[in-house]
């Protein structure tokens, strides 16, 4: 059996556009040559009618009478356009699941009610199915084509409607074909183990899951009788009793009242957890137009289709799997008129509305991946909400436009992938140890998801553009159809011994069947949803077409049935970086960086010790003083450059690590999976979607610039359609610079805002470490040398600085009083030194009296003397030893108050002297050179005191 899914490559270069191959095989060679199906398979389900399908065309589309619009159309009174279906990024808080459901969404467990079904094979006329087990079903069990006998009621069309509570998801309890055996033994169950006994017995391969789901009538009718239709779900029947009439089985029938949860449950559920364990997987919805094709993979706010409930279960399984790590990406493109478009990177619209021509996607195809697109934008996420987010941006790019049978039709093929990453979880963790080499235990496992919502089938357009479009959508359907018709012929060749590769496929006849090439020669699980409405209002015209119309689409999907066979095999994984496709193997390659970076982390974490004993040692040769500083220098200075490389160092290991999922992972946990759809829901009801309306009626909101990251790329630039608003409250667990999903101008604003918060913390870091760094170099340069380092500002310590500003204030007001007492003394000893000439005189005058009277004989002659000066002397002497006495009264008083309050102390022999804890406290800078406090400072009040005294 041929292996055919991706492979990984080399680990140098980096993914960066391209989306994840459909895996292919290389075993069929397009000739590109349609050829119509000629024949029903043998083994395969049959029509009832047989010749509607050898007689007339494998596939056709068109409808051939103008249906009437359904009421439920979404067409508003003014003729414009409503998008009834809600974009996906409107689910409000899904709706509680568990009622009906299996309570565990990856269960796994069989329910008790499919298992009881027994395989309808017994009819005499009818037409037994390959009896393949279905890899996703679990039945396998192929629904025979029964004219009548056994399925019908004799009166034909009873309704027997099966409310949702009876059924039990049919996906839950198929697990393996002799194909892919399923190696989970705690799922081989019972149940299981009978499965694969009857896939060994019957085929040794996995068919597709086909299911087929009927809308409810737009005009009103709910009852699973419409006209000649009836629906039956319990018996996964549809059965219709009009021209070509017959009944037709498959593995899933739903019913008008089948709700989206229900649907998912039954065709996706299985075949998504399947996809985490590694598988391919692909689930697409065909149908004709408005019959529900993206009502069923989009949903609405209230009823979650395939794609939410999808990311929902990855989500939970990841949370559930604590053994293994995930890595998600996402792309998604849509096929309008043969183009590939990217939906991610649609660029701005112009002025008019116009959006830039794109750079053209095409598909290529190479052994290891397959048939892919390049260049696609891949998206990582993280969480649910950003999934979610990415898809609804994309969703709101794809083209729509009004059209006869639905007020918003798809006009383009779109494709949702999701490539999961996943590899064993070291023991430990991360692997932060160091100890892992290129080569890791398990390594990489990749499996992707392609979600496809098809473009409807349609034949009656009233403009070119639709008639141009539909003309392009019938022609890939068509070819679908052809390609799956070959593929039924070539298995019945097989089987008869006959040319394995059989008749060549048309693969290459449309962009649609080329990329699902892969998923259709079998390397991928495959679930079909075909959509049809059974009920059609208006002319018997318009009802023969639409009865036509939903035939074709019910000999599609039995034919689908029939000749698709899974040979699906669990992706294998690429151990270390060097494996095939390594280089597309993001989650090895993260891993190997973060390990890289962890060993630079530790050299340098080795480095940095080294460089600081050195500066230790060298610090202690006191002889080499000089050499010592400048190695000193050189030596911090890289160190601070050793500590930053460190620092970024470990940025990047925390944001690699911030990418790669784990069941512990905040995305993946925070706000759950549920809650992640209910944030989806509130930006989507509070958004205005202002679609583009082009001179063609072709909506699309294509003026989105694509601030999508791809890999190893930052998002810039978010751009929005002009006009466009949304609000939407910003979840916690959008993380980094992928996580944006440009999902409104505020989440995209507050994404950046985050992303600038962190930035700036990291810059914070940064400077502190530098600051920290020339503390460091400057405190040890200047060891030795008594120069304060009054230049450094200690940066990230205000208090300090402002400590510094008051002692400096203090000290300026100490310098004034000091300039006071300067004043005072100098006045002081100026009126000591008056005083002392004054008692001078005094004593001369004395003397000189004292002289005259003892030479009385002889007295001078009394005007001889002047007036002795003691006389004025003692006239005014007084006044001026009071004013001294004042002074000094006054300047004892300041001393005092000084000595009291502990700014000063007083010696023990008067002399009073500056606090030391004054000094202490910051003013013993005082004596350093600029600062100048008097160094007699201390002695000024005491000497001051003493003149005084003597004074
Ligand atoms: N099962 C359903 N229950 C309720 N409404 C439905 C259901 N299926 C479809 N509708 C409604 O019918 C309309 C058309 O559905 P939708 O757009 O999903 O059709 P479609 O098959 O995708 O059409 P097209 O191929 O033109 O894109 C929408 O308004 C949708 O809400």
């Amino acid at each position: 059996m041929a292996t055919t899914l991706p492979r990984l490559r080399g680990p140098n270069n980096p993914p960066k556009n391209a989306l994840p191959a459909l895996p292919m095989p290389k075993s069929r060679k397009s000739t590109g040559g349609i050829a119509s199906p000629t024949r029903t398979p043998r083994s395969g389900l049959r029509a009832p009618s047989a010749a509607s399908i050898h007689g007339g065309p494998p596939l056709s589309p068109a409808p051939t009478g103008a249906l009437p619009i359904p009421r439920g159309a979404g067409i508003n009174s003014a003729g414009r356009s409503i998008r009834k279906t809600v974009s996906i990024n409107s689910f409000p808080q899904p709706p509680s699941r568990s009622g009906s459901l299996p309570p565990s969404p990856l269960s796994g467990v069989p329910t008790p009610a499919r298992r009881a079904r027994t395989p309808q094979l017994t009819s005499k006329t009818g037409f037994q199915s390959s009896g393949m087990p279905s890899f996703l079903n679990g039945g396998g069990e192929g629904k025979s084509l029964l004219g009548g006998a056994g399925t019908r009621h004799s009166d034909g069309l009873v309704s027997v409607a099966s409310p949702p509570q009876s059924r039990s998801s049919s996906a839950q309890d198929s697990y393996s074909t002799s194909a892919t055996t399923y190696d989970d033994p705690s799922e081989m169950n019972g149940a299981g183990v009978r499965e694969k006994r009857a896939s060994k017995g019957l085929d040794g391969k996995g068919n597709v899951l086909v299911s087929v789901r009927a809308r409810p009538d737009a005009g009103g009718s709910n009852g699973q009788t419409e006209g000649e239709w009836m629906v039956d779900g319990r018996k996964s029947l549809v059965a219709y009793r009009g021209r070509e009439g017959g009944d037709y089985f498959y593995d899933n029938v739903f019913t008008t009242h089948d709700d989206n949860s229900r649907v998912y449950d039954h065709i996706a559920k299985r075949l998504v957890r399947r996809v985490m364990e590694g598988y391919h997987g692909t689930v697409f919805a065909y149908g004709m137009t408005g019959t529900g094709k993206t009502f069923s993979m989009q949903g609405t706010a209230s009823s979650p289709g395939v794609i939410p409930l999808a990311i929902t279960d990855i989500f939970s399984y990841i949370r559930e799997t604590p053994s293994r790590e995930f890595l998600l990406r996402v792309s998604y493109l849509e096929i309008y008129n043969e183009r590939i478009h990217d939906l991610l990177s649609m660029p701005a619209a112009n002025a008019t509305g116009a959006a830039a021509a794109q750079e053209e996607i095409k598909l290529r195809e190479d052994s290891k991946r397959g048939v892919y697109a390049t260049p696609l934008k891949e998206e990582i996420v993280q969480s649910p909400t950003q999934l979610l987010r990415v898809i609804a941006r994309g969703d709101q790019a794809r083209r729509t436009a009004s059209t006869q049978f639905n007020a918003r039709s798809s006009r383009s093929h779109a494709v949702v992938q999701i490539v999961v990453e996943s590899r064993e979880r070291l023991p430990g963790g991360s692997g932060a140890d160091g100890k892992r080499s290129g080569l890791v235990p398990g390594g990489v496992r990749v499996s992707t998801l392609s979600l496809i919502d098809l473009a409807g089938s349609e034949k009656a357009a009233e403009s070119k553009e639709r008639r141009q479009e539909g003309s392009h959508i019938n022609k890939s359907l068509l070819t679908l159809g052809t390609v799956i018709s070959k593929l039924s012929d070539n298995k019945e060749m097989e089987a008869k011994g006959g040319d394995k590769d059989g008749k060549h496929l048309p693969y290459r006849d449309s962009k649609l069947t080329r990329l699902l090439q892969g998923a259709l020669s079998g390397n991928s699980l495959v679930s079909i949803l075909c959509t049809i409405q059974t009920g059609a209002a208006g002319s018997t015209a318009s009802a023969n077409s639409h009865a036509t119309e939903t035939l074709n689409t019910l000999k599609f999907a039995s034919r689908a049935k029939n000749s698709i066979v899974s040979h699906a095999k669990r992706a294998e994984e690429a151990l270390g970086a060097g494996g095939e496709g390594g280089a597309r193997v993001l989650l090895e390659r993260y891993r190997m960086e973060i390990l890289e970076l962890r060993q630079q982390l530790d050299t340098q974490g080795k480095a940095t010790n080294t460089k600081v004993e050195e500066v230790e040692d060298e610090k202690d040769a006191e002889e080499e003083l000089a050499r010592e500083k400048e190695a000193e220098a050189r030596h911090e200075e890289q160190i601070l450059e050793m500590q930053l490389a460190r620092t970024a160092l470990k940025e990047r290991i925390d944001h690699l690590n911030r990418l790669i999922l784990s069941s512990k992972s905040t995305g993946v946990n925070s706000n759950g999976t549920y809650s992640a759809l209910g944030v989806h829901s509130r930006f989507s009801q509070t958004s205005i979607r202002t679609s583009l309306t082009t001179p063609s009626g072709l909506e699309r909101t294509a003026s989105r610039g694509s601030s999508a990251s791809t890999i190893g790329r930052r998002s810039v630039g978010a751009r929005h359609s002009s006009g466009e608003e949304a609000t939407v409250n910003e979840d916690e667990d959008t993380i980094g610079e992928y996580g944006d999903g440009m999902a409104s101008l505020e989440a995209q604003n507050q994404s950046l805002q985050a992303d600038l918060a962190d930035k700036n913390r990291y810059i914070a870091t940064l400077e502190k470490r530098l600051v920290q760094a020339r503390r460091a170099s400057s405190s040890r340069t200047s060891a030795g040398f008594s120069t304060p380092n009054k230049g450094i500002m200690v940066g990230e310590d205000h208090s300090v600085s402002a400590l510094i500003k008051e002692k400096d204030a203090e000290i300026a007001e100490l310098r004034a009083r000091l300039d006071d007492k300067d004043k005072m003394l100098t006045a002081l000893r100026s009126a000591a030194r008056s005083r002392d000439a004054a008692e001078g005189l005094e004593t001369q005058r004395s003397e000189a009296r004292s002289s005259l009277l003892l030479e009385s004989v002889s007295p001078p002659p009394q005007d001889a003397l002047p007036d002795p000066p003691v006389a004025k002397t003692n006239r005014y002497s007084p006044v001026r030893k009071r004013s001294v006495d004042e002074m000094s009264k006054m300047l004892d008083e300041m001393i005092q108050d000084r000595v009291e309050s502990g700014q000063l102390v007083r010696g023990v022999r008067g002399s009073v002297r500056v606090a030391n804890d004054r000094k202490a406290g910051g003013i013993t800078d005082l004596s350093q050179p600029g600062l100048e406090l008097p160094q007699n400072d201390q002695v000024v009040g005491g000497e001051a005191q003493s003149l005084i005294r003597e004074a």
